[in-house]
């Protein structure tokens, strides 16, 4: 089947939100804490604001999975008239109701043919004016088929900032421009290209086990440092031939961890879709339309698909 128009509302959407969370980020945003001590910010809610409602009104019979939900912001007045006020940047006649109900569009759930989205991938890179991603991905029967990444803060060849990823199952997967130009397609490391050879990983120590991460990067063969970056840009660098592996282990401090959908959905394809692979860390492939949660997972593996099998049994014997 063809999704030709599930590919162009993604992308659509994930390039209003890209705009938004540009516009927040110039004014220096603050965080707020939601329950789990994570940070959430107005743009984190106005991303999901507007990638709901274009994905709602082009497909109102699919669920809708997002990170974030209203509850907070409903009680809190003056967030959500701050979170309003940056939609209507795009949609001019938003109502702090409207962009309530919006959000709240993303609390559906998983099962047969369904659409995750993470508004801002990597809010602590954000709050850093550092590496951030818009990530959608529409899913079906258990498996990614599009995917769509807008990594505003991400350097292209040309210098220009703002790149879009964008996959679909069986066609490749491509990168171009925020704002526009021609379009790449995407081909992962060569087997041969001993420069491109490097490994990507968190910003956050927090957020993986950088110690065991290096191990292992070593013991394959790596000699250079790694790169840190936060959010799902980093499937983005392995998926454009920048980097051969990208490796999330978990952090011995939270390790009953499990990984969200909307952490990777998008750029799992991106990245097989150039040619690569992405596993667990005991090689099993990610249950993308299971649970939000993928409870039976443990750790990410990504890589130009060459070495992959290298990595798992290295990372056994570490
Ligand atoms: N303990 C732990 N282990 C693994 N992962 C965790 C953990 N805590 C949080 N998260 C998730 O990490 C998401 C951001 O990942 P990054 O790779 O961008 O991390 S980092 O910002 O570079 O540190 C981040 O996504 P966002 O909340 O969308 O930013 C979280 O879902
Ligand atoms: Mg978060
Ligand atoms: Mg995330
Ligand atoms: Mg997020």
């Amino acid at each position: 089947m063809s999704y030709e128009r599930e590919k162009q509302v993604a992308i659509d959407a994930a390039i209003a939100a890209a705009k938004l969370c540009q516009e927040v980020r110039r004014e220096i945003p603050v965080a707020m804490e939601k329950i789990d001590k994570s940070p959430v910010t107005v743009a984190d809610y106005g991303s999901q604001a507007l990638i709901c409602k274009a994905l709602n009104a082009a497909f109102p019979e699919d669920a809708i999975v997002g990170e974030e939900d209203a509850t907070d912001l409903r009680s809190n007045a003056e967030q959500l008239q701050k979170v309003t006020h940056h939609v209507q940047s795009l949609v001019p006649d938003a109502t702090p109701e409207q962009v309530a109900d919006w959000i709240d569009c993303g609390n559906g759930d998983v099962g047969g043919r369904f659409w995750t989205l993470d508004p801002i991938d990597g809010t602590k890179g954000f709050l850093r004016q550092d590496q951030y991603a818009v990530a959608i991905a529409l899913i079906e029967d258990n498996e990614v088929k599009v995917g769509v990444m807008a990594c505003p803060a991400l350097k292209l060849e040309s210098g220009e900032e703002g790149a879009l990823f964008v996959a679909v199952r069986g066609e490749g997967a491509t990168m171009q421009a925020i704002s526009g130009g021609t379009v790449r397609s995407l081909q992962v490391v060569a087997a041969d290209d001993v420069e491109n050879m490097r490994f990507v990983e968190s910003v956050e120590a927090s957020h993986g086990d950088q110690s065991r991460q290096n191990a292992v990067a070593k013991a394959v063969g790596f000699t250079a440092e790694s790169r840190r970056m936060d959010s799902q840009a980093k499937y983005g660098i392995v998926a454009s031939g920048q980097a051969a592996l990208y490796m999330r282990l978990p952090s011995p401090k939270t390790p009953d961890y499990r990984e969200n959908i909307w952490d990777h959905a998008a750029g799992a394809i991106v990245v097989e879709e150039a040619g690569g692979r992405v596993t667990d860390m005991h090689g099993n492939s990610l249950p993308f339309g299971m649970g939000k949660k993928m409870v039976n997972n443990q750790g990410i593996v990504v890589s130009n698909g060459t070495i992959h099998d290298t990595v798992l049994k290295a990372l056994q014997d570490s």
